[in-house]
């Protein structure tokens, strides 16, 4: 299932793809955290859903729970096959060392989008360095996302400027601030030029902090019209 990343996507995002019933009212589509599943790959297997799949998953280097192995690459591999999967989700440093080339590769192959990340879990860089990032990871995927910490309004401005300045020089980029004093700019980003926002469908299974659940942010982006 192709995900059309010109218009804003909400990704409901979930280890577990029974929530998709509930998640589709809301989400255009629902990213499967395979690093938080305990079988991802089994659980991809009898996925029968309406909405189409981003595949993440997500090594502890950069946040996530999935050992730094070969068969986390492998299982993204196999997971771009899956029909139902629109997207894989690779992180910049992991095809910038090469290790995940072959992935992003085999995701081409079958028409699967790749999805470019990077994640701040320390602080929010200048305008300069987000906007540099979102364009690096847009050479190597379709869509550049930035996740960083915001500690004040500030720096959200900052990466909402860098959102504007990715998107309005033509590249498809996703941004947030995560942590509380970024949580606003899950819900007006999408003004800014984000392509995807993250929620869950229940706000005790949030993967990121000072997420929206996903009714919320549903209303909110639908409310400031960047739907
Ligand atoms: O990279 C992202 C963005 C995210 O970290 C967020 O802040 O909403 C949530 C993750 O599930 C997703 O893979």
């Amino acid at each position: 299932m192709q995900i059309d990343f010109s218009s804003f996507v909400l990704a409901a995002a979930t280890a577990d793809l029974a929530d998709e019933p509930a998640a589709r009212d809301h989400a255009d589509a629902v990213e499967f955290r395979m690093d938080f599943a305990s079988d991802p790959l089994d659980a991809l297997a009898g996925y029968d859903g309406e909405s189409p799949l981003i595949a993440t998953n997500r090594p502890t280097w950069e946040g996530g729970e999935a050992p730094d192995d070969a068969a986390r690459l492998d299982a993204l591999e196999v997971a771009a096959e899956h029909d139902a999967v629109g997207a894989v989700d690779l992180e910049l440093a992991a095809l910038e060392s090469g290790d995940a080339a072959a992935v992003a590769e085999h995701a081409r192959d079958h028409g699967t989008a790749v999805v470019v990340s990077t994640h701040d879990f320390e602080g929010t860089p200048h305008r300069a360095a987000m906007r540099e990032t979102l364009a690096e990871a847009s050479r190597w995927g379709d869509v550049a996302k930035l996740a960083v910490t915001a500690e004040g309004s500030g720096d959200v401005l900052d990466l909402l400027g860098a959102t504007w300045d990715a998107a309005t020089a033509g590249e498809t980029v996703a941004t947030m601030a995560m942590g509380e004093a970024g949580r606003h700019s899950r819900a007006v980003a999408p003004l800014y030029g984000s392509r995807i926002g993250y929620a869950p469908v229940d706000p005790a299974d949030a993967t990121a902090p000072g997420q929206y659940d996903l009714a919320t942010l549903s209303g909110l982006v639908e409310r400031l019209g960047g739907e």
